[in-house]
Formats: structure tokens, C-alpha cells, sequence
């Protein structure tokens, strides 16, 4: 069974996400057991001819879909994040293929290889053979980031290539590989075209697929933000607060675009975590962005790599090391996950660096609305200066359902005042309301219009049996969410009559 995708929502059966959980931990167990094992030579011959193969079957692939976009979204395993090699070129001592061992970052060597077959490009990675200086060959893969400058494939871009403390791993189907994740963990060898030939080492150079100088810059110029501040919370990290004056209801708190957004369907990936063994749907095509965007602008990386994100890496002040900048994908990633939102159609994602201060609440202050790729933040209510701002991260009127994207996607059980509440209820009355909310929106999604009046009292009835779920003293000055969809349809049938 694959997953089924719609323009906006992946869905995954629980049978689908044990199966993909199932085949993640058998690769890592099998990564761990030959952790440090010698690695088998390959046959060159069969190695380039497999490449060969393989490359052409990829770009068949390609020109036969009219429409090429991924019906099934590829499967990333996301299991054991690594920092990017800090250390120069010079100081690293040469390795041989011979001498790699599986399952092994070889920290304080590094590998110079050649290309030796064409590349295969894949939807989250490509792949080619390499040989190093003594005619050994093996398999080299970049994963995910493997877009250089002008959208090429950066195995495409160059023939020769150094790796920084090379990675030598499996792939997902247990076949030996050297995988760079990190961008700058891959260097390549170009020759200047107006002198001597490549062979002459004199006349090489190394570089970074990119590598502009860095450039401090802390402001983002096109975000709005002057009433707000960022401020430590007790228990939500940072949080975003009003400063200087009230906000009244119906203001814009801060108008934000984005630092990076992507749209369009096929740029998402089901990922596994082997952190905490959950699957998710990541929104792959906004990382890729962001890590081109930052490669590009190194002077940005410092207040994106400061944002909220699991895995710390490296730390967010190290912006180069000495071959140029350094981009920590694998806390790109994170930083994506906790902070970017959806913008409503396609799979289309962003990521807004002031907005991603603002915390969540499921009784907000405030709600963001989208103009293309601005964010604005407009109070729900007066919110008084000293004041945490909040919007909603999901709006699910179901008390289950809210919190398995809140733990699911942000990591979080949410305590606001609402949650504690709806957390005390009997579970029977909790799936009673589930129940009809349900029968509720069936209703407005095919009630005629202009409303006629057995529809309103089929309404109000519907309306009234949901908000006696609600106990009166429990849910006093609390939103009854579930109640909303039919409320906002009594609402506009009252109006039209
Ligand atoms: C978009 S960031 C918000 C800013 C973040 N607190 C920070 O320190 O940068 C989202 C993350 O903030 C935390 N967070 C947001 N709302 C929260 C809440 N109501 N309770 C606890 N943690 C929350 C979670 O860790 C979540 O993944």
C-alpha cells in the first residue's frame, strides 16, 4: 500500500507508518551491526555499468511523465544527525577507498575522488561511481542538497571531488555508500580553462560549490516587527511580546515576508525519525531552499540557525570553516519542522524568522493571514504591552486530534487553559462531541442555499445538543471550538433571512 496524497495532505494509514517504522529500524540495526567492518572492493567494470544503467533508467523516467511529479512521496530516513566537518582542508590527512570502514565518519581525513560514470538523479538524492588515485571505486551519494548553483546536480558540475571526513554508510536498500548530507562536507576540483591542463596539480583549485563572502546581516529589512520583542518564556522557550503600546483588536501586531518560501505539489518527503520513532511528512522542498538560500547568503545563516530546533549540531554561531560556509542540513531540518507553516494550497510552505517566535495557543490573542508570501499578525483581542503574543498552530476542534499534530509536528502537549479543560472531560463525552461536530459539518458542507427553515431549527438543535457536551461551569470565557463550523452557519443564515 503506498500513501495516498492529495494536493495538500498526505495520508498515512497507521498499518503504512508501521511498515515504514519496521523498515527504517531493520536498516539502522543493520548500519549498527557492521559498524566498523572492512568494506568489500567492488568490481569497477560492473560498478560503472550498474551507474550507467541506472542513470539512464532515471532520465527515461523523467522525459516519459508529462506531468513528472511524485505520486508516492519518497521516504527519508532521518536517524542519526551529524555536524558538518569544521575543520580546513589542509589540516585533514589523506584516506584511501581501501581503507574506509562501514558505518564510520572518518573524522580527520579526507578522501579525493574522481567521477567515473554519469550521474543518477533521483527526486532526494543522486548518485555516481568514484575512483580515488589508486583505482579503487566506489559508490558516492549525495542526499537531499545536492543542487549547486544554477540548478545543477553538484556530482554533475565537476569531475574531480575532495570529501571532508567522508561518511561511508548504507543506503536504505543495505548497499555500501560514501553519502554526503552536508553541502560543504563536499568540495570539488576545478580547472582554470584559460591554463594547463587538469592534471597538473598546480593548477587546480578547491572549491565550495558556492561560496560568497560572508557578510554580516541581522535585520531583516522586510519584516514589520516594531512593536514586538523577543523574550524568554518559563516554559516555551522564547516567545514573542508586545512592547511600547496596547495593541488593539483588529491591528497588525507585525507584517512579516518570508526568509524563504516554496510552493507547488511533490515537495515533501514521509521522513522517520529515529529520535523519537515518529513519521512525519516534511516539507523537503522548503529545506532545500532554505539551505541553497543560506549557501548563497552566508550572512544570513546566524538568525536562521538561531531559530528553535532540535538537533543543536554544531552550534548557530559557525557560519564557515575555513573552505567556505557551512550549513548544518540536519538542523536546517529541524529548524523547519518547528517553524515553517503551510500556506493553504499545494504543499506550498515558508518560513518567517520573526513570526517563528510566536508561540502557540489554542485560545489565541492573535491570527496570521497571508498575502502571497507576507505573514501578517493581526490581535483577535487587545493585547496589553508586557504581553505574550499567541496564534494558533492548529485549529482542529477535537481535543485529540489538536494535540497529535501539536506533539506529532511541534513537539509539544499544549497547557493553555482550553487544553486543561477539555483534558478533565469523560472520554465518552469527549467522542460524543466528536461525534456530532462530525454529523455537524456534514450538515453545513451540504445544506442548501438560501438557508429554509427546518434547515435553521435542524441547525440550531445540532448546535445545541454540541454545546451541551460543554459543561456551563467549566467553559466559562472558554471558546466551545467544536460548535464553531454550525455557529458561523446559523450566523449567515440569520443574516440571509
Ligand atoms: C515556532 S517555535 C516558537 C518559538 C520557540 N518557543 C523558540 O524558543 O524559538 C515552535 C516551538 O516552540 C515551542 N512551543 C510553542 N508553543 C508552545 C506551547 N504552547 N507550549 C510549549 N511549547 C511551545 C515548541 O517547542 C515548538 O516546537
Amino acid at each position: 500500500m503506498t500513501p495516498k496524497s492529495s494536493d495538500t495532505t498526505i495520508y498515512l494509514t497507521e498499518q503504512e507508518a508501521d511498515r515504514i517504522r519496521k523498515t527504517a529500524t531493520e536498516h539502522l540495526k543493520k548500519c549498527s551491526d557492521l559498524a566498523g567492518h572492512a568494506r568489500e572492493p567492488r568490481d569497477a567494470k560492473a560498478a560503472i555499468s550498474q551507474a550507467t544503467g541506472a542513470a539512464l533508467m532515471a532520465d527515461m523516467g523523467t522525459m516519459t511523465l508529462a506531468h513528472p511529479q511524485p505520486i508516492t512521496p519518497p521516504l527519508l530516513i532521518v536517524s542519526q544527525p551529524y555536524p558538518p566537518s569544521l575543520i580546513p582542508i589542509s589540516e585533514l590527512r589523506p584516506i584511501k577507498i581501501s581503507e574506509l570502514q562501514l558505518s564510520t565518519h572518518h573524522r580527520g581525513r579526507q578522501l579525493a575522488v574522481k567521477r567515473m560514470s554519469p550521474v543518477v538523479t533521483l527526486s532526494t538524492r543522486s548518485w555516481t561511481m568514484v575512483q580515488d588515485d589508486a583505482g579503487e571505486i566506489e559508490r558516492l551519494e549525495i542526499a537531499l542538497h545536492s543542487t549547486g548553483p544554477g540548478g545543477r546536480d553538484m556530482l554533475e558540475s565537476a569531475r574531480s571531488f575532495v570529501l571532508k571526513e567522508p561518511y561511508f554508510t548504507l543506503t536504505p536498500d543495505g548497499e555500501p555508500t560514501l553519502r554526503i548530507d552536508h553541502p560543504s562536507d563536499l568540495l570539488t576540483i576545478t580547472a582554470p580553462t584559460n591554463k594547463a591542463p587538469a592534471s597538473d596539480p598546480a593548477n587546480t583549485q578547491l572549491t565550495t560549490t558556492v561560496s560568497p563572502p560572508v557578510k554580516a546581516k541581522s535585520v531583516n529589512a522586510t519584516s514589520v516587527g516594531g512593536r514586538t520583542e523577543v523574550r524568554e518564556t518559563a516554559t516555551m522557550g522564547r516567545g514573542l511580546f508586545v512592547v511600547g503600546q496596547v495593541v488593539k483588536r483588529g491591528e497588525v501586531v507585525m507584517g512579516e515576508k518570508a526568509f524563504c518560501a516554496v510552493s507547488g505539489v511533490g515537495k515533501t518527503a514521509v521522513t522517520w525519525d529515529g529520535r523519537d520513532g515518529r513519521v512525519r511528512v516534511a516539507a523537503v522542498g522548503l529545506e532545500r531552499a532554505v539551505v541553497k538560500k543560506l549557501l548563497g547568503n552566508p550572512g544570513e545563516i546566524g538568525q536562521v540557525m538561531g531559530l528553535f530546533g532540535d538537533w543543536e549540531g554544531a552550534g548557530e554561531r559557525v557560519v564557515e570553516a575555513g573552505d567556505g560556509p557551512v550549513v548544518d542540513v540536519f538542523r536546517v531540518q529541524d529548524i523547519v519542522a518547528r517553524n515553517a507553516f503551510g500556506m493553504g494550497e499545494g504543499g506550498s510552505a515558508g518560513l518567517w524568522i520573526r513570526a517563528a517566535y510566536i508561540n502557540h495557543s489554542c485560545v489565541p490573542n492573535a491570527e496570521r493571514e497571508l498575502v502571497g508570501d507576507l505573514m501578517i499578525v493581526r490581535a483577535t483581542r487587545d493585547i496589553a504591552v508586557g504581553e505574550q503574543i499567541f496564534h494558533s498552530y492548529d485549529q482542529s476542534a477535537d481535543y485529540e486530534a489538536r494535540q497529535k499534530v501539536l506533539i506529532t509536528t511541534w513537539g509539544f502537549e499544549c497547557g493553555c487553559a482550553l487544553c486543561v479543560v477539555e483534558k478533565g472531560d469523560e472520554p465518552a463525552v469527549r467522542e460524543t462531541r466528536r461525534e456530532l461536530a462530525k454529523e455537524a459539518d456534514e450538515f453545513v458542507r451540504v445544506a442548501r442555499w438560501p438557508a429554509g427553515r427546518l434547515a435553521i431549527v435542524k441547525g440550531r438543535r445540532l448546535a445545541k445538543k454540541i454545546q451541551e457536551t460543554y459543561g456551563e461551569e467549566r467553559y466559562r470565557g472558554l471558546p466551545r471550538l467544536a460548535t464553531r463550523g454550525i455557529q458561523a452557519w446559523l450566523a449567515k443564515a440569520a443574516a440571509s433571512s
